[in-house]
């Protein structure tokens, strides 16, 4: 293992607080929200229109958890008992998935109820496997109809929640027809699904959201017979991508919140008492949803350990395999800035591709050089992530296609080569390390900065709560 890991020293976490610059992440606002959200009633820039929020606390319930209780003895299979069926928990446990979550044990319990969650937790807390199980309690393997939905943003997210969802679903002599899992992904084969799910619609499906939306408005099946609606990275979707009409649609004209129960899931949501309103404002849920807040003072997981080095940006790779000799990473990734229509216009190569070329040449190391990013056709990036996921070390060049929802745990180093738009990026690219719930292990964040950009990461050391300890070369 590197020294430089091992030998970090261990840092003490003083935010830098300010009264002008708030430190609190869940008062982050998207660029349309007013962003005092101290007070009731709220006025929002784009439209002026009024929030009451005492309504929504008068409806839905908010189970804020900060601190872990003691609850060594409670056993995911104790939460779960009988709701879950048995050969389900027996594969649980096979797969390694024995003590609970801080998430699932707070979520769970409520989720079984009935009540519409908001499943709102650090990165790398288990929410996949939260709802996942609140599936498996509802659905009927016998019954041939979609009875669950998770829509996801990425491809790459889809397949990883159907193999999760598959490993647990996996035949049993009790469930002799099997639960069936489809994945109707992006850059699928959208013909065979459409047969499929015709033919055979799969108890549960795992979908982007332009997919989904095709074969509904193509009126290849209804969600008439779905319990359960899930929308993971729900901020994302919202908020960030160009899909948030088709979403919208999807929980209100596809379906309805009182068919179904809703879940949304994600480590970040800004303002999330403005969304909780809107949620029920907007029908996405029901008037009593539950906004289930893990770790609320704290966003980012306490296993990370961020640092900076200031360089000149013409020096940025020579920084960077300084950083990758030093610290010997077990497996890395390494998150470039999208190439911008400007530079593409001007012929120029990405970023990316640089970076790769001078890595090729350059690292000595014996991790594999693998690239993910959003142009690539969705077959050389599925066989980036299958390489990963065969094992090995690597080191993986994304764009922010590979900031949500992956899971590898393996990754010990996160490289910010070049410094996130956003404090929300930095908390999911961050996220993509330190994901073994209960393990104590330190996983590093290492940010190449300029000068100018000093100001940025000191703010997303306030709003995030984390200090960033400047590294000397
Ligand atoms: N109860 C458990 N015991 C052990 N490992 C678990 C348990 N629950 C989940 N995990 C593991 O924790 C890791 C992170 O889980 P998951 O991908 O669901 O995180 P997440 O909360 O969805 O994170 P993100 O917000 O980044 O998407 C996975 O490798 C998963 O297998």
């Amino acid at each position: 293992m590197a020294s430089q890991l091992l030998n970090v020293p261990h840092l003490a976490f003083f935010p830098k607080i300010s009264p002008f610059n708030p430190p609190l992440f869940s008062t982050l606002k998207p660029s349309f929200f007013h962003s005092t959200s101290t007070s009731r009633a709220l006025k929002t820039s784009s439209n002026s229109r009024i929030i009451n929020l005492q309504a929504v606390a008068e409806t839905s319930s908010e189970i804020e958890s900060n601190s872990a209780t003691d609850t060594a003895a409670l056993t995911l299979r104790k939460i779960c008992q009988g709701f879950v069926p048995e050969h389900i928990l027996h594969r649980m446990e096979e797969i390694g998935f024995i003590s609970p979550t801080d998430i699932q044990r707070e979520a769970l319990p409520t989720l079984f109820t009935g009540r519409d969650c908001i499943l709102h937790a650090q990165t790398g807390s288990g929410k996949t496997l939260t709802y996942l199980l609140l599936i498996f309690s509802l659905i009927n393997p016998q019954r041939s109809s979609v009875q669950a939905v998770i829509v996801v943003p990425t491809r790459e997210l889809g397949m990883q929640v159907t193999k999760v969802a598959r490993m647990l679903a996996a035949k049993s002599e009790i469930d002799v027809k099997g639960c069936t899992v489809m994945a109707l992904l992006d850059g699928g084969t959208l013909r065979r699904h459409k047969s499929w799910l015709k033919a055979e619609p799969p108890a549960i499906l795992v979908a982007t959201v332009a997919s989904l939306c095709h074969m509904l408005e193509k009126h290849i099946f209804r969600l008439d017979s779905v319990k359960v609606l899930v929308v993971d990275e729900v901020d994302f979707l919202f908020y960030s991508s160009k899909q948030v009409g088709s979403v919208r649609k999807l929980l209100t004209s596809f379906s309805s919140c009182d068919k179904r129960q809703t879940v949304f899931a994600s480590a970040s949501i800004p303002q999330h008492k403005h969304f909780v309103h809107d949620c029920i404002q907007q029908k996405w849920t029901k008037r009593d949803v539950v906004h289930v807040h893990v770790s609320a003072i704290m966003p980012m997981p306490l296993c990370l350990l961020h640092r900076f080095v200031m360089c000149e940006k013409t020096n940025k790779h020579q920084v960077l395999r300084a950083l990758l000799e030093s610290d010997a990473p077990e497996s890395a990734i390494i998150f470039v800035g999208e190439q911008s229509e400007k530079s593409k216009k001007a012929g120029n190569d990405p970023s990316t591709t640089l970076l790769m070329e001078f890595l090729k040449t350059s690292y000595k190391g014996s991790l594999e050089i693998l690239l993910l990013e959003g142009d690539m056709n969705f077959n050389s990036r599925a066989a980036s992530l299958t390489e990963i996921r065969q094992g090995g070390g690597f080191l993986l060049v994304s764009t922010d296609i590979a900031a949500r929802g992956i899971d590898l745990p393996e990754t010990t180093h996160i490289f910010n080569f070049d410094l996130p738009q956003t404090v929300t990026d930095y908390l999911h690219r961050a996220g993509r390390a330190g994901r073994k719930p209960f393990s104590d292990r330190k996983c590093i964040v290492a940010n190449l900065i300029t000068a100018e950009e000093r100001f940025v990461l000191q703010r997303y050391e306030n709003e995030l709560m984390f200090s960033c300890e400047e590294l000397m070369l």
